[in-house]
């Protein structure tokens, strides 16, 4: 998994057309949303994380509150993102750990929104330029190399 996390004023996104055959089902209120105060996570769900993804998914909770934790974020928006890797895991897998990243991230404590999947989408970041506030990590399951 690569993911791209940017501790921003806000971000704001709005869905455009389907990039997917089959998109996940949205809400009409889930076409648009937006976070104030927020660490945005962009997350590209990788094949090599099928082996694993349940450990994929601790590993990234882990990494994500360490960040959330240092730049003092209680707000994290779940982005996902198909363009930080060329070895992307299949949509239905790649949701799942999405999925499952929010819902442990709520249950840490903290407030969390999630970018419908499958969509192309218009957004707005207003990134806070300190200097932790652009960081990117790579997750693999254990006794996987790093390509
Ligand atoms: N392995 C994967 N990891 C993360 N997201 C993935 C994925 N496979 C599919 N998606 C989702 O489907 C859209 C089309 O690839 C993706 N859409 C996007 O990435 C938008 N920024 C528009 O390009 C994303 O919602």
């Amino acid at each position: 998994m690569r993911m791209l996390l940017i501790h921003s004023d806000y971000l704001e996104y709005e869905v455009k057309d389907k990039a997917l055959k089959n998109p996940e089902p949205i809400s009409e209120e889930q076409r648009k949303g937006r976070l104030d105060e927020v660490l945005a996570v962009f997350m590209s769900v990788e094949k090599i994380d099928e082996t694993n993804p349940d450990e994929v998914v601790e590993k990234a909770v882990e990494e994500i509150k360490s960040v959330a934790e240092q730049v003092k974020a209680e707000r994290i928006f779940v982005y996902p993102f198909a363009h930080l890797s060329s070895e992307l895991a299949k949509p239905d897998v790649a949701l799942k750990v999405l999925q499952r990243i929010e819902e442990r991230l709520r249950e840490e404590g903290f407030e969390v929104k999630r970018a419908p999947f499958g969509y192309y989408k218009a957004f707005r970041l207003s990134c806070k330029g300190h200097p932790l506030a652009e960081l990117s990590r790579t997750i693999v399951p254990s006794g996987e190399a790093v390509s």
